[in-house]
């Protein structure tokens, strides 16, 4: 397939909303800016990225490529239920520490906080105080992954297990190393400072699936902190991470939570009144929980630890993205990627360099689709960025309730709004460019394949996201000005998101609609809008109206292909704190059904309507919408 890489020159958030941040002292090219202004050079002063006349721009011919990142999200393709899965029982699970095997380790095993040089791990085993843990919540659909048998949740033990309390049998507990960019900033090391990997398991599937406990006690990467996590965050990251999956979106799963009995001190608000918490442990699932930290480490600690970043891609690509090794072994030459003028960016001719196109595009389609359904990650730091292309780190993340480009749920944020929902395309580009700078400073990619892989980036992420955004509206191409126009009124009006473009299913294709009945189909998201603003959104329905005709779509056809796209239920947060709270004096049932809503977010579940409903009052008190990193 020969794809023509072409100059697009604005997304639609970005053009509309210009950027809140103040830009990073690196930034790569930014994805789109005004309306009509060239795109910004990247700032690096040695890289040679530019979109003005004469600057250097590809043809590209992906080949496979395209097709290499189809099977992308294995924990999707996998059916949830009735799949014939072999039922294993907690000893029979099949166990292949590749990572352990295959990487350095830290000779040493003790927990003192310290600078671990030239390994990828610490063989480390959870050590998280204990006292009669209980099992809040398990997920079945993550069980059928690992081939377990979900009657083990029963076992008397499965608790104490999952609280690091007893070893799991066959497990190799380690805490991986890796450093990271905060906030646009170098931090050095980080590390796994309270997430241990159990072991890794392969499934009657051959998918390789790694157990991770978070809150599990100290390793040598804690630093100053205690290792634990609290109940209130570990519901969130729990849950979110099974509702993103429900929503087709790439995301590190979950197994089991469980509370550890004991009591953590947190500061929720980092303004001297701390109190004591229930601390709980979740049980991560994921094919690998390797991020963009985990190379940056070895690449900043200098020459002898290079080697490090090598043998880890190595394994990375083996292990990860097998078909890059079968394709840089391709004699055909139709994975050739060809440029225009002097530039050659050939991918069969350096395995690094296909992968980090690969990475890039993965985090491109991820972050594309985070737009679509309204998605805040709230800390984009490198060390949260999944090599995958996973989400992972549920922190302070937030869906939009009321659209608003520059919502940030992250009260550490707030200054900058470096992480608010409009700037992610950016940042996920910024962290990128942190990437592929990475690979080029390891030798193991030119400058040259490295502003490739970014510009894959840009050009991936635009095509995703058009065509989420086309999706979205039912439509069958993709009209830039109809989508700018939504989002600029819905900025306007504080429009709910997700009930908005849900209710939108709803619009006939009938151009002979009375003007004064256009909106009737939306009123229940429009209630807000003053009557000075009626005549915008009549004009946009008009238009909406115009485009639904001309593709022709039967109305029925596209509300079912709309609704497939446009969740009924999104976790929002003071859904959570609902949970949270219930969980709190003991009760673990919102918690619980709050997971089975989410499995199934774009399934009207007639009943469960009042989880659709807009955030109450008391979810703008501090620590419900708006969070911080303490958990
Ligand atoms: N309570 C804690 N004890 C020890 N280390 C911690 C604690 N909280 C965070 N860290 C460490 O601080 C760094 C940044 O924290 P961040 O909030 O991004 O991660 P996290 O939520 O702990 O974990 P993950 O990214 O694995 O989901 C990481 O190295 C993390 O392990
Ligand atoms: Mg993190």
């Amino acid at each position: 397939m020969q794809l023509r890489h072409r100059l697009r020159l604005s997304s639609p958030l970005v053009s509309l909303f210009p950027s809140p941040i103040s830009q990073p002292v690196c930034l790569p090219p930014r994805l789109a800016v005004g309306l009509g202004s060239p795109f910004a050079r990247c700032r690096r002063p040695d890289c040679r990225i530019g979109y003005g006349p004469g600057e250097r721009r590809y043809s590209v011919a992906v080949g496979s490529m395209e097709s290499a990142t189809e099977a992308r999200d294995p924990a999707a393709s996998v059916a949830d239920g009735g799949s014939g899965a072999a039922r294993l029982s907690l000893e029979e699970l099949n166990w292949d520490h590749s990572f352990a095997r295959e990487l350095p380790g830290d000779p040493r095993t003790d927990t003192i906080s310290r600078q671990v040089l030239h390994a990828c791990y610490t063989k480390v085993s959870p050590s998280a105080e204990v006292e009669n843990p209980e099992l809040v919540a398990w997920s079945e659909r993550t069980a059928e992954l690992l081939d377990l048998d979900p009657k083990e949740f029963e076992q008397p033990d499965f608790p104490l297990i999952f609280s690091g309390a007893l070893p799991l049998k066959g497990g190799l507990p380690y805490a991986q190393c890796y450093g990271g960019h905060q906030f646009g900033v170098w931090a050095g090391q980080l590390g796994d400072g309270r997430a241990i990997t159990l072991g890794e398991l392969l499934n009657s599937r051959g998918e390789r699936w790694e157990l991770q406990l978070k809150g599990a006690g100290k390793t040598p990467y804690s630093r100053f902190a205690d290792g634990l996590a609290v109940l209130r965050s570990s519901i969130r990251e729990f849950l979110c991470s099974e509702a993103m999956h429900g929503l087709g979106i790439p995301t590190t799963r979950a197994l089991c939570l469980v509370t550890t009995g004991k009591l953590v001190n947190r500061d929720m608000f980092y303004d001297g009144n701390s109190k004591d918490e229930p601390g709980a442990i979740v049980c991560r699932v994921a094919q690998s929980f390797l991020r963009f930290g985990s190379y940056q480490i070895h690449a900043s600690r200098g020459k002898e630890d290079l080697e490090i970043v090598r043998t880890l891609a190595d394994y990375t690509i083996g292990q990860h993205f097998p078909h890059i090794e079968i394709m840089n072994k391709s004699d055909d030459l139709s994975f050739k990627v060809g440029g225009v003028g002097s530039s050659v960016v050939d991918l069969t001719s350096n395995k690094y360099a296909a992968w980090s196109v690969e990475v890039a595009e993965r985090t491109a389609s991820l972050v594309a689709s985070w737009q679509g359904v309204g998605f805040t990650h709230g800390v984009l730091n490198t060390d949260n960025m999944s090599v995958l292309g996973l989400t992972i780190d549920y922190g302070p993340f937030g869906f939009l309730d009321a659209f608003d480009p520059s919502y940030t749920p992250n009260t550490t944020d707030l200054p900058g709004r470096r992480y608010c929902f409009a700037n992610q395309p950016d940042i996920g580009l910024w962290n990128i460019g942190q990437f592929t700078l990475t690979l080029s400073s390891a030798k193991l990619i030119s400058e040259e394949e490295a502003n490739y892989a970014m510009e894959r980036y840009g050009d991936k992420f635009m095509d995703e996201y058009q065509s989420i955004m086309t999706k979205k509206l039912g439509l069958s191409t993709y009209n830039k000005q109809l989508i700018s126009n939504l989002l600029n009124n819905m900025a306007v009006d504080k429009v709910d998101y997700t009930n908005f473009f849900r209710l939108l299913s709803n619009v006939k294709a009938d151009a002979t609609t009375p003007k004064g009945e256009l909106l009737i189909p939306l009123r229940a998201a429009l209630l807000d809008i003053g009557p000075e603003r009626k005549e915008a959104w009549t004009t946009w329905v008009q238009t909406y109206i115009e485009e639904l005709v001309s593709s022709g779509i039967p109305d029925d056809e596209r509300k079912a292909a709309m609704n497939s796209v446009n969740p009924k239920y999104v976790l929002r947060n003071y859904l959570c704190q609902s949970a949270i709270d219930a969980a709190e004096q003991g009760d673990y049932g919102e918690v619980r059904r709050l997971l089975k809503l989410v499995e199934r977010p774009f399934d009207e579940q007639p009943g469960m309507e009042k989880y659709a409903r807009l955030p109450p009052a008391w979810a703008y008190r501090p620590g419900v919408c708006m969070l911080s990193c303490s958990s």
